[in-house]
């Protein structure tokens, strides 16, 4: 049997993809594994994990497997403990088959199962407006472009900022389908009372405030692709009012007795992980599997760094007047390759104008946006909920506390306090009631 651990190109449409297995073996349990191919693999005790593992002194995302054309990389996720190779802690690593890796109490090794399996790569760097020469862009272009020449439904799955809705008008554009309408509908940004309303329309008098007939989402994305942006934050009691809309490709407009139908594609996007949402009881099971026909996972940006001169050429030519490479200060593209861009392509893109403008800032252009230490793992519990619970915490915290520090500096004093805060009394009586503050 090959032992290749490598991912290499046979030409431009294909590559060679080693077969991979990883097998942790912990003191309380048997020994678990996973396959793990194109996408990284993610080992921790949190639940979003690919290899979930049981053991106090694993952190919740501990480390993450990828192959690359290098050979197996192993990366400590900064976790608590660290992650060690032959007895030294890591933070990244190349790995081989039969190499035993410690992480808390738990042994991990790869193991190669079989032959190495042929996948077809997109021919181009680009696929639409999106660019992307690494072998798992064009990989998932590869994929994206079949996936758009069906009927099927879509799902890309990718943090913020990896390109989920630059995908989707370039799978609408490739389609079928590209001399329709594609329309973009922000399940996050609409508040649930009016979801129905929004996705289906509504007649003339169906609410208070209904004084003629609207359109909803659904009819407006008729002959062409509809973007469902965020659909892991869809709550679950309007979860099965979409899914009976894409299942009958009918609806009916709040207030309207009649059923209408609808001819549009569907590809929607989430930061999150459907499946693990499913496990949770977050999100409907029978949704999540008509949605995702076609998943595909846009893989974060540290995860294809070969990609970011590409993106920072095009990023500099779109400029006005257009850039190159050489507008840069000086070791600033090695800068930009070794960061971790947590806001993925999009801080990319700002970072480079922000060197434009500002060439003396250095790695200080980097800093505006990383989260670290305290203030990530407090970030990390936000990311592991939903949009809305998230949003409610940091506002609950923010009121409690700014009304503890008013209150303290006015010694107590309601209505000093009121004024100074530019509210009534009455909202500060409340605001204290509601955070227990006496
Ligand atoms: N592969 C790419 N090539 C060129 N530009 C890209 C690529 N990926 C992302 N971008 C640019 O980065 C920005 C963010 O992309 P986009 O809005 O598609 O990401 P997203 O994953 O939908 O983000 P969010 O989840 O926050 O909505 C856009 O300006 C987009 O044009």
């Amino acid at each position: 049997m090959s032992q290749s651990t490598t991912l290499t190109l046979i030409d431009r449409r294909r590559a060679s993809l080693p077969s991979l297995v990883l097998v942790a073996n912990m003191a309380s349990t048997q020994e678990v594994s996973r396959p793990f191919g194109l996408a990284p693999l993610v080992v921790g005790t949190g639940n979003d994990c690919d290899l979930i593992v049981t053991d106090p002194a694993v952190s919740r995302r501990h480390c993450l497997f990828r192959i690359t054309p290098q050979g197996i990389l192993v990366r400590d996720l900064q976790s608590k403990n660290g992650t060690f190779v032959s007895n030294i802690r890591v933070q990244e690593a190349y790995v081989a088959p039969g190499h035993v890796l410690q992480i808390g109490g738990v042994s991990l090794r790869i193991r190669v199962t079989g032959e190495p399996s042929e996948i077809p790569l997109w021919p181009e760097a680009s696929f639409g407006g999106a660019l992307g020469g690494s072998t798992v862009m064009r990989a998932l272009f590869h994929r994206l472009y079949q996936a758009a020449q069906s009927p099927e439904l879509v799902l890309l799955r990718g943090e913020s900022g990896t390109g989920k809705e630059l995908l989707a008008r370039a799978i609408h554009d490739v389609s079928p389908r590209a001399d329709g309408p594609f329309v973009i509908f922000d399940t996050a940004a609409i508040t649930p009372a009016l979801f129905e309303a929004e996705l289906f329309g509504h007649v003339r008098g169906a609410f208070t405030g209904a004084d003629t007939d609207r359109t909803g989402i659904l009819a407006t994305a008729d002959g062409g692709t509809l973007f469902l942006d965020e659909i892991g934050e869809l709550p679950l009691d309007q979860q099965p009012k979409l899914l009976r809309a894409l299942e009958t490709k009918q609806y009916r407009p709040v207030g309207s007795n009649e059923w209408r139908s609808f001819d549009a594609r569907i590809v929607a996007a989430t930061h999150r992980d459907l499946h693990a949402a499913v496990a949770a009881g977050e999100f409907r099971q029978d949704l999540y599997f008509r949605l995702a026909v076609f998943e595909c996972m846009v893989p974060p940006l540290r995860e294809r760094t070969d990609d970011i001169e590409l993106l920072v050429e095009r990023f500099l030519a779109s400029e006005i007047p257009a850039r190159t490479v050489l507008d840069l200060p000086h070791g600033a593209l090695e800068m930009l390759a070794s960061h971790h861009w947590p806001g993925n392509v999009r801080e990319l893109r700002n970072t480079v104008s922000r060197l434009l403008l500002f060439p003396h800032m250095g790695e200080r252009a980097l800093e505006f946006h990383g989260v670290e230490g305290e203030a990530r793992r407090d970030f990390d519990a936000l990311l592991g909920m939903p949009w809305r619970d998230a949003r409610e915490r940091v506002i609950d915290r923010f009121e409690a506390s700014y009304l503890r520090e008013k209150l303290h500096a006015h010694e107590g004093n309601v209505a000093r306090a009121a004024t100074d805060m530019g509210i009534s009394r009455q909202l500060v009586h409340r605001l204290m009631v509601r955070h227990g503050v006496r």
